[in-house]
């Protein structure tokens, strides 16, 4: 049947993609990849400074998710910190994907290889990257696919599952009807979207235990992060 995005559908993605576009990283902090040193302890520096960037902009970005301020006050904590590192995958994996014109592609390449990761990590990482470049995803997906993410209601500590489901089904619901739309000669394309939130349940194991290597090392991290992260 002919598939149609609703007056409301249209509304909602609206809000989550202009949200998503407004809140990201300042371009002063993302120019910094291209003007430190290259030690192993500048790239850690400087990947700890981008990611306590990101976990402001994620902040400010599901504040603005229809609902998101209307759920339990702990559950809503409990969803940022379920789905952080996620969240930062799938930012970050746009900056691959997307070749960035000033070359920060290869630089954030070349410093998160060099910042004390195992390599063991390594290859789930650039895997996952390679696969959602494979995806050329729009922007609208991306907006939608990472609030989906956020609004996953089995995270650890939540306790309102329902209310988190029904703020999550909407936006799967427009997302599916934006990937027939927009990927007419690719059916599977909605499943493949769906297949990448699990690719990163599974990088969230990896990065507990990068986490953990690098605290071996003596590594430290901003307060924000440390609270997100539920470290020191
Ligand atoms: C604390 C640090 C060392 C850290 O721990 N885990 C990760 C970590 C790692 Cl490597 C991988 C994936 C997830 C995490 Cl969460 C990180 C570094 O995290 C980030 C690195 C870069 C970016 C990021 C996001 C958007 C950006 N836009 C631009 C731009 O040029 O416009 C640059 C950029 C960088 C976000 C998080």
């Amino acid at each position: 049947e002919k598939v149609k995005i609703t007056k409301e559908q249209q509304a909602l993605m609206k809000v989550v993609v202009e949200a998503y576009n407004r809140h990201q990283i300042p371009q002063d902090v993302a120019k910094k990849l291209l003007q430190e040193q290259y030690s192993e302890e500048e790239n850690f520096l400087l990947l700890t400074e981008m990611a306590t960037s990101q976990v402001q902009v994620l902040v400010e970005f599901t504040k603005n998710i229809p609902g998101f301020l209307s759920l339990n006050h702990e559950d809503q904590i409990a969803l940022l910190k379920g789905s952080a590192v996620e969240a930062m995958f799938l930012r970050s994996a746009q900056v691959f994907s997307r070749k960035m014109p000033n070359g920060h592609t290869e630089v954030l390449e070349e410093r998160i290889r060099k910042s004390g990761i195992s390599e063991e990590f390594m290859t789930p990482m650039f895997n996952f990257y390679k696969s959602i470049g494979e995806l050329h995803m729009m922007q609208e997906e991306q907006a939608l696919l990472t609030a989906i993410a956020i609004l996953t209601p089995d995270r650890p500590y939540v306790k309102d599952q329902q209310a988190v489901e029904r703020l999550q089904e909407p936006m799967l619901d427009v997302l599916r009807k934006l990937c027939v739309l927009q990927h007419p000669q690719e059916p599977q394309y909605f499943a493949r979207l769906l297949g990448r939130l699990t690719e990163l349940r599974t990088l969230n194991h990896y990065h507990a235990e990068m986490l953990t290597s690098w605290r071996m090392n003596d590594h430290k991290f901003t307060p924000l992060l440390c609270e997100i992260w539920d470290v020191e």
